[in-house]
């Protein structure tokens, strides 16, 4: 089995220290990334290797910079006036940093699911074929088969197929997330990038969501921010605990719940803080 190098900038995980990740070298790796709001610095040294087709998990305490980690893998912090950053962020071979770097595609490439499910005031149907058509697909029998693909991918086919020209404004709360899944994988990314997907749901759609999501692995690489740690526990393969803008510990997701390296990990999982 192969293994991917961790890093940490706080030493909290010894150099030379592996994961097993069952994949060969890493889809996503931040080196020594610094991300500024203005003056305030809210990413310290970010180093981090993700692997292709796991679940990786960021956990830590409100604003210890989960989300604004998660928003520079597919550029979503260029849109926040005032940011700089420096380090790197290679997706396969690319910095996705370089001036060359072309945003709309990569935001293609890396998708991302919001907290609160914002589908389009429009129907089922047009919120799924929107980002296609965006793209240039205007051939109407293609776009019922990614309508269709996208809706079973997400779970939510089955639900939705006698409805698709109904607002989707009109679905639960759930089946809106999912919805909106399944608006990311209709343009065929390779990673998509969830930001507290179930903290807006109820207990059921959250369970639906969480086994869509273990469901989705065996073809993207997913990266989950949760406030959740059972969350993280249930689905994630590999965790990465952050604190104060820096990464404390990444490690295979049961030995940071169950046995971790750093005592801060250790203190946050068990409740003593955040
Ligand atoms: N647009 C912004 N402008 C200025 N500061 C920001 C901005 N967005 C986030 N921050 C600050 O950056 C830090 C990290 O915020 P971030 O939202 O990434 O944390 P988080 O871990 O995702 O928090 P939460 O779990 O509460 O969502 C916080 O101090 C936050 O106040």
């Amino acid at each position: 089995m192969a293994t991917t190098q961790i890093k940490s900038i706080s030493g909290a995980v010894p150099a030379g220290n592996t994961v097993e990740t069952g994949n060969s070298a890493p889809q996503i790796v931040a080196q020594d990334l610094d991300l500024f709001y203005g003056e305030f610095q809210a990413l310290h040294k970010i180093n981090l290797d993700i692997s292709e087709k796991q679940i990786t998990a960021l956990i830590g305490p409100s604003g210890c910079g989960k989300s604004t980690f998660l928003r520079t893998l597919n550029r979503m912090n260029d849109l926040v006036k005032g940011v700089s950053i420096k380090g790197e962020v290679r997706i396969g071979n690319e910095n996705i940093y370089d001036k060359s770097v072309n945003v709309v595609e990569l935001r293609k490439k890396v998708g991302m699911v919001f907290q609160k499910p914002n589908p389009f005031p429009m129907s089922i149907y047009d919120n799924i074929a929107y980002g296609p058509r965006a793209h240039g697909i205007k051939k109407k029998a293609q776009l019922n088969e990614i309508v269709e693909r996208s809706l079973t991918q997400a779970a939510l086919w089955n639900e939705v197929k006698d409805r698709l020209h109904s607002s989707a404004m009109g679905l639960s709360g759930g089946q809106q997330q999912r919805l909106c899944i399944a608006r990311v994988l209709a343009v065929e990314p390779e990673i998509v990038l969830m930001d507290e997907p179930t903290s807006a749901l109820d207990p059921l759609a959250t369970l639906k969501v969480e086994e869509l999501v273990n469901e989705l692995k065996q073809s993207y690489t997913i990266v989950i921010v949760t406030h959740n740690m059972q969350q993280a526990a249930r689905i994630s393969d590999i965790t990465s605990f952050f604190l104060n803008g820096k990464i404390i510990e990444t490690d295979v997701t049961s030995k940071v719940f169950t046995n971790p390296s750093n005592k801060q990990t250790e203190d946050y999982i068990t409740g003593k803080f955040g």
